[in-house]
């Protein structure tokens, strides 16, 4: 029997709990809880079939009565001794894509965000269009190109036409970006015809993950007119490897920024769910942007009751995601196109001026937020490298 070490001030501590889905080797994948630097093999700890699965969708589907009582179980075992076999250090396991991906669906949520946007691609009209403060914006993105943290990216190919070029030409994206978003995980879904008030929302999503949804913006600004994001976007989305519950995130509860007008009766929320939760972008090692997510507009009960409102159906592992995360500052932009102002405001990266994603680089995503013991929780990371695209380097 072992005591599990939780190092001062880890942002894994009792406070957080985040699930995922590990292997050692020579193993299958099986559900573990990551406690300091350790994983908690629960298909060990708790004896229960429901964590020898290479995913959480079972353990999600069990519903909020048996998050609760898991949660309350594994804060008493790590309160004490656990048996040896099941303890691993977490950079001694291989981690996987936590749950297998139902649905997957990308909101527009930060109004900073939408407005630079708008600026930058639309520079002739208004920045956020009309419907943008009555309606969380969103489109439906393709869960089978949903991967884990450390997945290598190729840069897509695909149509571009600049604004100067007569026609389209086929290659390689030359303006790969990123997208720092928070996603939320269904844990128990809702009948077809049935919508979800925002009032259900902490007892059917189970957790969030960091997302970053890679973003090939010449192929995007090309292709989006008039149904949105299609190839742009669908090649690649990146999700960290922990999910962390819901109720962890008790203590990061903050009021959205006052909405006016004020929404439709279906979006007002009882109880808020804004969430003080600070974003870190990290491009090839240098700090780019800080994003905090208590700037979103919409809130993710109110994404999920609108997802839901025209009756329909979510299942467990639903992805949704918050859309990119920026700030009202400079420095809080979630997106690389924002930072540097559609790539005429270069950064500087290791000595060299950069606008888009170069091969090679890798951007690494990372975020915490207020614990409910006064600690702070930690996202862990979710980063990606950019391989080159198929056919040869650009
Ligand atoms: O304004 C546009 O035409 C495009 C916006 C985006 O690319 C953003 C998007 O995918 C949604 C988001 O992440 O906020
Ligand atoms: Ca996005
Ligand atoms: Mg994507």
């Amino acid at each position: 029997m072992t005591v599990i070490d939780i190092p001062e001030g880890s942002p894994f501590g009792p406070a957080n709990l985040p699930y995922g889905v590990f292997s050692t080797p020579g193993t299958a994948p099986r559900v573990g809880v990551r406690v300091g630097d350790s994983v908690l093999d629960l298909a060990v700890a708790l004896d229960e079939e429901v964590f020898a699965r290479p995913t959480l969708n079972p353990f999600m589907a069990q519903g909020h009565a048996r998050w609760v009582q898991v949660r309350e179980r594994i804060t008493a075992l790590i309160a004490g001794e656990v048996p040896d076999a099941a303890v691993h250090p977490v950079a001694e396991v291989e981690l996987h894509l936590p749950f297998e991906v139902a649905d997957y669906v990308d909101f527009y949520a930060s109004e900073h965000h939408a407005t630079n946007l708008g600026r930058l691609f639309r520079p002739n009209a208004e920045p956020l269009m009309p419907n943008w403060k009555h309606l969380p914006v969103g489109y439906h993105g393709r869960s089978g190109t949903v991967v884990v943290s450390g997945t290598d990216i190729a840069r897509p190919n695909g149509q571009r036409k600049a604004p100067d070029e007569e026609a389209p030409t086929f290659g390689p994206c030359r303006r790969l970006d990123i997208e720092a978003e928070l996603g939320f995980v269904v844990g128990t879904g809702s009948e077809l015809g049935s919508p979800v008030p925002c009032e259900e929302f902490a007892t059917r999503v189970f957790g969030a993950v960091l997302v970053n949804d890679w973003s090939a913006r010449d192929i995007q600004a090309w292709e989006y007119v008039p149904l949105g994001p299609f190839l742009g976007k669908s090649f690649a989305t990146s999700v960290s490897p922990w999910v962390v519950p819901l109720l962890a995130l008790e203590a990061a509860r903050v009021p959205t920024p006052e909405q006016d007008p004020r929404p439709l009766p279906y979006l007002r929320e009882g109880e808020p769910w804004g969430l003080d939760i600070d974003l870190a972008v990290d491009w090839n090692g240098r700090r780019v942007a800080n994003p905090p997510y208590r700037e979103m507009y919409w809130s993710p009960a109110q994404l999920l009751a609108h997802l839901t409102v025209n009756g329909a159906s979510t299942r467990t592992g639903d992805l949704y995601a918050s859309g990119t995360i920026s700030g009202p500052e400079k420095d809080q932009r979630g997106a690389f196109i924002e930072l540097t102002w559609g790539g005429k405001e270069p950064i500087e990266i290791g000595g060299s001026e950069r606008t888009f994603l170069q091969d090679g680089d890798e951007v690494v995503i990372s975020a915490t937020a207020p614990g409910a013991d006064g600690t702070r929780i930690g996202f862990g990371q979710v980063s990606g490298r950019i391989v080159p695209a198929e056919g040869g380097a650009r």
